[in-house]
């Protein structure tokens, strides 16, 4: 195709060939903010303690995603020192949800280092404003969306034996994040499903039988299944 294109610029007057590069440069920077990138993502959503991590781990080693985890991504912009770190701290600490801009510009940044078309992105966007600021700001939309659907019951067993030293682990704090999970986050998993862009997985079973049950599901195919 881009023999092709060369070989046809041959027989163009000059002035125009370097039109049409420039548009066309300007094209690919403009069509999305990933300076011109062209990416495939696909969010991963699901309750505090679901197992979204863990299942992005298996993702990563067998279908060669890069994988983001936008609450990852919050914390070592903590552990950076950066101005909005103490910020980001008290509202992890309070189990809230971070401004969109922060949490997207990190995404935006990561996305441009990583040197991959295929990203998993992982606890985003976990309310309206992160999906519809990402959406229009990023102007892209994912392939699909996993949801990992666990009890609370499960999850609190698990975030309270998860022993990685986070400051949101705390029984306190878990409560006030399944709320706003509740509150924020199933709503835009419904607003996929709504758009038939959901594929939920049983999150609810050991670890290695959700990838061996559910795996084949979580990378992408030809429709959603
Ligand atoms: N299917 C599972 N069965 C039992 N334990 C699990 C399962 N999946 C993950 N775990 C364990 O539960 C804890 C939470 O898992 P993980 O960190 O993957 O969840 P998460 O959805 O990413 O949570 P968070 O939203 O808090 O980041 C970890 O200690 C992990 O080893
Ligand atoms: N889109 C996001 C993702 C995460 N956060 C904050 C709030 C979460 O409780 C915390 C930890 O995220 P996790 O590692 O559990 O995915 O990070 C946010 O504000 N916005
Ligand atoms: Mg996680």
């Amino acid at each position: 195709m881009r023999g092709g294109l060369v070989a046809s610029a041959r027989l163009l007057p000059r002035p125009l060939v370097r039109w049409f590069l420039q548009r066309r440069a300007q094209l690919d920077i403009n069509e999305n903010m990933l300076g011109g990138k062209k990416v495939k993502i696909i969010f991963v959503l699901g309750g505090p303690g679901s197992g979204k991590g863990t299942q992005c781990s298996n993702i990563v080693e067998h279908f060669g995603f890069i994988h983001l985890s936008a609450g990852e991504l919050l914390r070592a912009e903590i552990n950076s020192g950066s101005e909005n770190g103490t910020m980001i701290d008290t509202i992890i600490k309070e189990g809230k949800i971070v401004p969109s801009e922060i949490t997207i510009k990190l995404l935006q940044e990561a996305i441009i280092k990583g040197g991959n078309d295929k990203y998993i992105i992982d606890g985003f966007p976990r309310n309206e404003e992160n999906r519809a600021v990402f959406e229009s700001v990023i102007n892209i939309s994912p392939e699909f969306v996993l949801f990992f659907d666990c009890s609370e019951e499960e999850m609190e067993r698990r975030l309270l034996g998860r022993n990685q030293g986070r400051s949101d682990d705390n029984i306190e704090t878990i409560r006030k994040r399944f709320k706003v999970f509740v509150e924020s986050s199933l709503p835009v998993i419904e607003y996929y499903e709504s758009k038939g862009m959901v594929k939920k997985i049983d999150a609810t079973k050991p670890a290695p039988e959700v990838f061996e049950d559910d795996g084949k599901r979580m990378k992408f195919t030809n429709g959603i299944t």
